[in-house]
């Protein structure tokens, strides 16, 4: 990624944006600084430079600073009616737009904070035709939707744009400038990922109790899909998460959810996401990620385990109906073979005979593995393994 730096150097920029964030209100510890990784190619990131034990505060963002469609002065200047339409077709649209707006907008409140952000993305939508070949197989291509994003601009933003011509330049408010803000919104913006501090705070619990909390705060928030300054300058790292960000008593906090020894990385979360989301979203992968999945089409898998033509239909449409067999298989880094897949492989191998007593016993095949089956299964994995153009060991 690269920044919209042309003028100011990266120091610069720095200064003006802590400025910007220290005089609306928010506080930055002593502890923590911001570091150019772009020698990582991971842009800009923050850094301890002390050492930070948990539960310590980061930075706190005043809610007046957290750009999203109810605090964009955007709001007061088209109907609420146009909002409504954009937020009907995708909830982030209307972040989007404000986003478009005051982005360009001289005076905005938010001008140090668009230029701290980055202006070029690494995602796949920008890559070339070549360099999208790469990613054959990973099925990430299907999921870019290029097309449709130009298709979305041009059927709902610039009718919007052009029927507002004293707030929006169609010349500057373009397609350009919407797969910009929109590529940010998909990797800075934060929706209904804040936590009570407190409650993590004060237990000592599993992770049963965490999802439960997690449930509960989702019911007391609303979602919302917001931009937050200084809290998106976080990079991620899967297995690698030491902050977190907080509501407390009103307040959004940054803070250390475990010992950050000085000079380390601070990385917030972004989920548990599989390399191919974290490319498609924020343009980068993780050598070893523990939630990286490979996706088995549904289709794909009847088609190479299928033994029978004439049975073939009757087969799928069984399974379909048990919820057996579904679009996609998943299989993830714990290298279990999912029980569904097993059954699939099972029904799909039976002989016209063995079918036959199927039908009528309406009893499937307990999940379990046999020779043939497991035979099977990885002549199955080696024709999927074949379906990428590269291999980790190809590129070294
Ligand atoms: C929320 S922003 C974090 C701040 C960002 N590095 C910057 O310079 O503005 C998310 C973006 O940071 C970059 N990033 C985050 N973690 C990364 C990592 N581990 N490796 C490479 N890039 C990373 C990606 O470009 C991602 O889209």
């Amino acid at each position: 990624m690269s920044h919209n730096d042309n003028t100011l150097n990266f120091e610069e920029i720095n200064k003006q944006f802590i400025h910007w964030f220290c005089s609306n209100g928010g506080t930055i510890s002593p502890k923590i600084s911001f570091k150019d990784y772009s020698s990582e190619n991971a842009g800009r990131g923050v850094v301890s430079v002390d050492d930070i034990e948990p539960f310590e505060v980061l930075f706190n963002i005043p809610h007046s600073i957290v750009l999203s469609e109810k605090t964009s002065s955007l709001k007061d200047l088209i109907s609420s009616s146009e909002f409504e339409m954009l937020s009907k077709i995708n909830s982030w649209f209307p972040l989007i737009l404000c986003m478009m707006y005051e982005s360009q907008k001289e005076n905005s409140l938010w001008k140090p904070y668009f230029d701290i952000l980055p202006r070029e993305f690494d995602t796949p939508m920008f890559w070339n035709e070549d360099d999208l070949s790469e990613l054959e197989g990973t099925g990430v291509i299907d999921k870019i939707g290029k097309a449709d994003a130009e298709k979305q601009f041009n059927d709902h933003f610039l009718p919007i744009i052009q029927s507002n011509s004293s707030i929006f330049d169609s010349n500057i408010h373009n397609l350009e400038l919407f797969h910009c803000m929109g590529s940010l919104v998909m990797a800075n913006a934060f929706q209904d990922k804040i936590r009570n501090k407190n409650i993590e705070e004060n237990q000592d619990k599993n992770e049963e109790d965490e999802e439960d909390e997690e449930n509960e705060d989702e019911e007391d928030e609303k979602e919302e899909i917001t931009m937050m300054p200084m809290a998106d300058m976080l990079n991620h790292k899967t297995g690698f998460n030491n902050a977190r960000l907080f509501r407390d008593k009103g307040l959004l906090e940054m803070a250390a959810i475990k010992k950050i020894k000085k000079g380390e990385q601070i990385y917030n979360t972004y989920g548990e996401l599989c390399s191919a989301d974290l490319l498609r979203k924020y343009g980068f992968v993780d050598e070893n990620n523990m939630y990286d999945i490979v996706e088995l089409n549904g289709q794909f898998v009847v088609d190479t385990l299928s033994i029978d033509e004439d049975t073939k239909n009757k087969k799928i449409e069984m399974l379909l109906e048990e919820d057996i067999l579904d679009d996609i298989f998943v299989l993830d880094t714990t290298c279990e073979i999912p029980p569904e897949l097993i059954i699939t492989a099972k029904v799909m191998r039976m002989d016209k005979a063995q079918f036959k007593k199927l039908q009528k016993s309406e009893k499937f095949p307990e999940p379990k593995m046999n020779l043939d089956i497991k035979q099977s299964l990885i002549q199955l994995f080696e024709k999927r393994l074949a379906m990428y153009k590269t291999s980790i060991k190809v590129k070294g």
